[in-house]
């Protein structure tokens, strides 16, 4: 199993590491992404929350879709190679996401100013747009890593 956000022939993202939260195969709430990049900018794909993410009995957690909503927009900067962190995260529900639905979604660099970019990330459903999301994202040196006693374990995640 690949450790990095490598991108396949078939355009096909891996996750950023065994054992994230969001899309690594030994986290026990891995969530079910495939997520493809068609160009040389942007992600879509697919992505069902299950019923290890529901809050209220039968709906998604609105704190799983927050995170579902992090792990995309970083991914849309990862493959690009740019080394980040979150800054500032919204997420607006418009309707309710079901465990086990089926979701599209598409995300996409909405401006860069500075160190800082705007990432928005689209969820729907059958019906339509279930989710908006916003990610603050702020460009960071390595030394933000590594002055927390990190290595290249984290670094290299953002080197290609
Ligand atoms: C492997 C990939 C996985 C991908 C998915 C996961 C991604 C994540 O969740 S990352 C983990 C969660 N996030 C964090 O840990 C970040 C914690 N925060 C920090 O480290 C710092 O506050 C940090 C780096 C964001 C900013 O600090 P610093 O580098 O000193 O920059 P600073 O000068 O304060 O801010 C830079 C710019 O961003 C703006 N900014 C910073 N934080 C915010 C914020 N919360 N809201 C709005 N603007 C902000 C500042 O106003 C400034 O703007 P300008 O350049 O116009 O003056």
């Amino acid at each position: 199993m690949s450790t990095s956000p490598e991108t396949t022939i078939a355009g096909a993202l891996t996750p950023h590491h065994d054992r994230c939260f969001v899309c690594g195969p030994c986290s026990p709430a891995q969530v079910e992404l495939d997520l493809r990049c068609p160009g040389e900018e942007g992600i879509v794909g697919d992505v069902v929350l299950d019923a290890r993410h529901q809050g209220v009995p039968g709906i998604a957690h609105g704190g799983a879709i927050a995170a579902v909503v992090d792990e995309i927009a970083g991914s849309v900067l990862t493959r690009l190679g740019v080394r980040f962190v979150t800054a500032s995260l919204t997420t607006t529900y418009h309707a309710p996401v079901m465990t086990g639905e089926r979701l599209t979604c598409s995300a996409w660099i909405e401006s860069t100013v500075g160190r800082k970019r705007t990432v928005v990330v689209e969820l729907a459903g059958a019906a339509g747009r279930v989710v908006t999301g916003r990610a603050l994202c702020v460009d960071v040196p390595e030394e933000h890593f590594t002055r927390l006693g990190l290595g290249s374990e984290v670094t290299d995640l953002f080197g290609r």
